[in-house]
């Protein structure tokens, strides 16, 4: 039974959406620009041969980006390589929208640094890098056309050069220094998880056996009792060392410890997957056995009992033979699990009563 809900699918489910967030943002922005042309065309500034190519080049690629961002993940394509691809496609729609364009023509390069914005987070530093030098190229080499072949001023591609390239550069040394700040914040929530699963690992064991402890079982119990309705049996036992008082009387303390370390491991040994054993007390441990009837759950501690019972317990030489009383119980339908482990005291109780080193099943 798995109580864990899958946060892998959601991550991916939030990611997907926040992609295709920014894809509807660009496709926007996208439509605007397609407007400006079709306005210069009418207006005859821009040249309907020239002008049109300009305006569906961005619908065939909002198409394919649209098509990669919902099969990436079956696609196997990181992340950064589909921003890059979006990016680079973008570099070249401004700069083919500023040979396009006449009236707007200077306002269109704004675009350039804007593409970087929308990369801050998705790129490395130095692929952030590599793109700022494919755009600085690229506007040096629509420049150039514009004042050799389109006539331009040479003065004003000069300045619209400078002015689009200190954008560029500004934008990509910001956004260098947010992505440093991103993988500190990344490597340190992920120390934070780890040192959070360290210390839900150690808040539910039991440091002397390394069982779980009684926390632990506390919650599997709880669970168990929300896990009403389901079809399933569970028995629980709750074992307890017999004498052993007198254990840490010849042992010492310590001794008595080492005792209940061995005896845990032992029964580690033998104790199923998918039953859990847990120190509930001083020298007490209750078992917890789901998916079985009692007849099954009492087979399962007779033979954790003779697993024990061959066993020498203690330091060295000094070890000595250890056994222990049991009560065994299956929970009644929508019984309180409290309840249940309550009947399994008083089934190992009346175990100890009737001479000890045995097994009894309790009253349903
Ligand atoms: N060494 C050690 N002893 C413990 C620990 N926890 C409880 N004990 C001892 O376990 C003993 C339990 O004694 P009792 O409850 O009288 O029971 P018993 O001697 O096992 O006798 P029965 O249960 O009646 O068979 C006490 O002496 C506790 O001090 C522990 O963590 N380490």
């Amino acid at each position: 039974m798995s109580y864990t809900p899958n946060a892998a699918n959601l991550a991916a489910a939030m990611k997907l959406r926040r992609q295709l967030g920014y894809w509807a943002a660009t496709a926007v922005l996208y439509l605007f620009c397609a407007g400006l042309v079709f306005d210069e065309i009418a207006a005859g500034t821009t040249p309907a041969r020239q002008g049109w190519p300009v305006i569906w080049y961005p619908f065939a690629g909002l198409a394919v980006f649209y098509f990669m961002i919902r099969n990436a993940s079956r696609l196997g394509i990181p992340n950064w390589h589909l921003a890059f691809l979006q990016a680079i496609f973008a570099v070249v729609y401004d700069l083919l929208l500023y040979s396009a364009l006449k009236n707007t023509h200077a306002a269109i390069l704004i675009g350039m640094p804007v593409i970087f914005v929308f990369c801050a987070f998705a790129l490395r530093p130095r692929q952030t890098i590599a793109l700022a030098l494919v755009a600085i190229t690229g506007l040096a080499i629509a420049c150039g056309l514009m004042v050799g072949v389109g006539g331009a001023s040479f003065e004003s591609e000069v300045i619209n050069f400078a002015l689009t390239t200190i954008g560029i550069v500004s934008v990509t040394v910001v956004t260098g220094d947010l992505s440093k700040l991103r993988s500190r914040l990344k490597a340190q929530k992920q120390e934070l998880e780890q040192a959070l699963a360290k210390i839900e690992t150690v808040a539910r064991t039991d440091d002397l056996t390394m069982l779980a402890n009684r926390r632990r079982m506390t919650e599997l119990l709880d669970l168990e009792e929300r896990y009403d309705g389901a079809e399933q049996t569970v028995c629980v036992a709750l074992m307890d060392l017999d004498h052993f008082k007198s254990i840490n009387d010849k042992l010492g303390h310590a001794g008595g410890d080492a005792v209940l370390k061995a005896f845990a491991e032992t029964c580690r040994q033998v104790v199923r997957d998918e039953d859990t054993l847990a120190r509930w007390g001083g020298e007490e441990f209750l078992l917890l056995m789901p998916g079985v009837g009692m007849q099954e759950a009492k087979v399962i501690v007779q033979r954790i009992l003779t697993h024990v019972r061959a066993a020498t317990f203690g330091f060295r030489d000094d070890r000595l033979a250890v056994t222990f009383s049991a009560g065994v119980v299956e929970r009644q339908p929508a019984e309180k699990m409290g309840i249940t482990v309550m009947r399994a005291d008083a089934a190992m109780y009346a175990a100890k009563s009737a001479g000890r080193n045995r097994i009894l099943l309790g009253a349903t």
